[in-house]
């Protein structure tokens, strides 16, 4: 039987109404599903350490802003929002100790319930709802009426309501408007990491900074590069999102189609496929967990570097200049150190 896909007839905010919902972290993800709930009507608090960057930017927003271990007191749901790595330490300190019976705790990654040995309550729902876009994202789209794909999974169901707290969650930030289809907290884990390493993020950048550095190297002008291997891409991936491969091949010339279906495979051969099963088994094992850990735990010595270096690449001056011609781009100013969240669509 194929998988159910879950939309908004299949989702009541109901099961939401009259609970308090925390929001621990007020980042990319954080600050979408707090702006989405709130504007679907349900009560939310935000949960910040004492220093947070982003107890300003979530108060002017309206929010009731509280400590950590207050906020989860005060909450039914509790959504952690904070860093991957950081969810241990957050958990062990402000979380645990102010979990009672019955309360639901939610993430959008299973990264830390997988790979951070957290001491969960068995009297708790454990849940997960993930959109499957980046968090400004699940905000703008959310504002314009739209929404993100979304999964959810269920690692313990204390009270037999943790499917509904689910996908009312998942319709409170706009997902079920797109549809929200069942998964486990491995299964999300080993994909999310395997599509954001290989393809999303790791391999679309390593392909567009390889393309992009082959036509400057051989003389060409750093904005036809740019213009070729970056900014078209968008154009290419949208028409693939709205009707697959079948639909971009429809609309770029004979020409492309055949430059696509005859050299693509050989730029992206089988050697390409070999280093990816080699990189999920790493994820399977737990392997790229721990080394990332261990880097977070080192203060992020090799990562620093890597982001100076990065944040250097011919591309990136590129780009702006480029995109400073094209109003309708939103341009991000990128402030060293600023709150994610302080990039936020605003309200309907
Ligand atoms: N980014 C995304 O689009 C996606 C993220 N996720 C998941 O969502 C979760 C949150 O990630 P994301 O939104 O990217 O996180 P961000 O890095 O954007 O935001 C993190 C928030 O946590 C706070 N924080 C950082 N360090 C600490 C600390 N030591 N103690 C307490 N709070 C801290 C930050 O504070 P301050 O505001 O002061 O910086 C910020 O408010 C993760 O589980 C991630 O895997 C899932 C899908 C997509
Ligand atoms: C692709 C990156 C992502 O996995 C996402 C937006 O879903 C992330 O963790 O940010």
């Amino acid at each position: 039987m194929a998988a159910k896909i879950y939309t908004n007839k299949d989702a009541s905010l109901v099961p939401l109404k009259k609970k308090t919902l925390a929001v621990i972290g007020f980042g990319s993800q954080g600050h979408a599903h707090a702006l989405n709930l709130k504007d679907s009507g349900l009560k939310v608090v935000i949960g910040l350490y004492k220093k947070s960057k982003s107890r300003e930017v979530a108060k002017k927003l309206g929010f009731e802003v509280m400590d950590t271990a207050d906020a989860v007191k005060a909450a039914d749901v509790i959504f952690v929002a904070v860093p991957d790595t950081v969810i241990p330490e957050v958990y062990a300190k402000d979380i645990a100790p102010n979990l009672t019976a019955g309360k639901t705790i939610l993430f959008s990654h299973g990264f830390a319930v997988l790979f951070g040995d957290l001491k969960l309550p068995k009297d708790i729902n454990v849940i997960l709802v993930a959109p499957k876009g980046p968090g400004h994202t699940v905000r703008s789209q959310f504002v314009d009426g739209k929404g993100v794909p979304g999964l959810i999974a269920i690692h313990q169901d204390a009270t037999g309501k943790a499917k509904e707290i689910a996908l009312s969650w998942a319709r409170g930030i706009g997902a079920t408007r797109a549809g929200v289809f069942e998964t486990n907290f491995r299964e999300e884990t080993v994909t999310d990491l395997f599509g954001e390493q290989c393809v999303l993020c790791g391999g679309a950048s390593a392909l567009v900074k390889a393309g992009f550095e082959v036509l400057v190297e051989a003389g060409y002008q750093p904005e036809m590069a740019y213009f070729e291997c970056l900014h078209e891409l968008k154009l290419i991936v949208d028409l693939m999102n709205e009707s697959g491969l079948a639909g971009m091949r429809f609309s770029v010339s004979e020409t492309a189609e055949w430059g696509d279906v005859s050299v693509g495979p050989k730029i992206i051969d089988g050697s390409v496929k070999k280093r990816m099963q080699k990189q999920l088994k790493e994820i399977e094992s737990g392997k790229f967990a721990k080394d990332w850990i261990q880097e977070y735990k080192n203060g992020y010595p090799r990562f620093n570097a890597i982001r100076k270096e990065e944040a250097a690449h011919q591309i990136e001056k590129t780009g702006e200049k480029l995109r400073s011609t094209m109003s309708w781009i939103k341009q991000k100013k990128l402030k060293k150190g600023a709150s994610q969240a302080s990039y936020v669509s605003s309200s309907k």
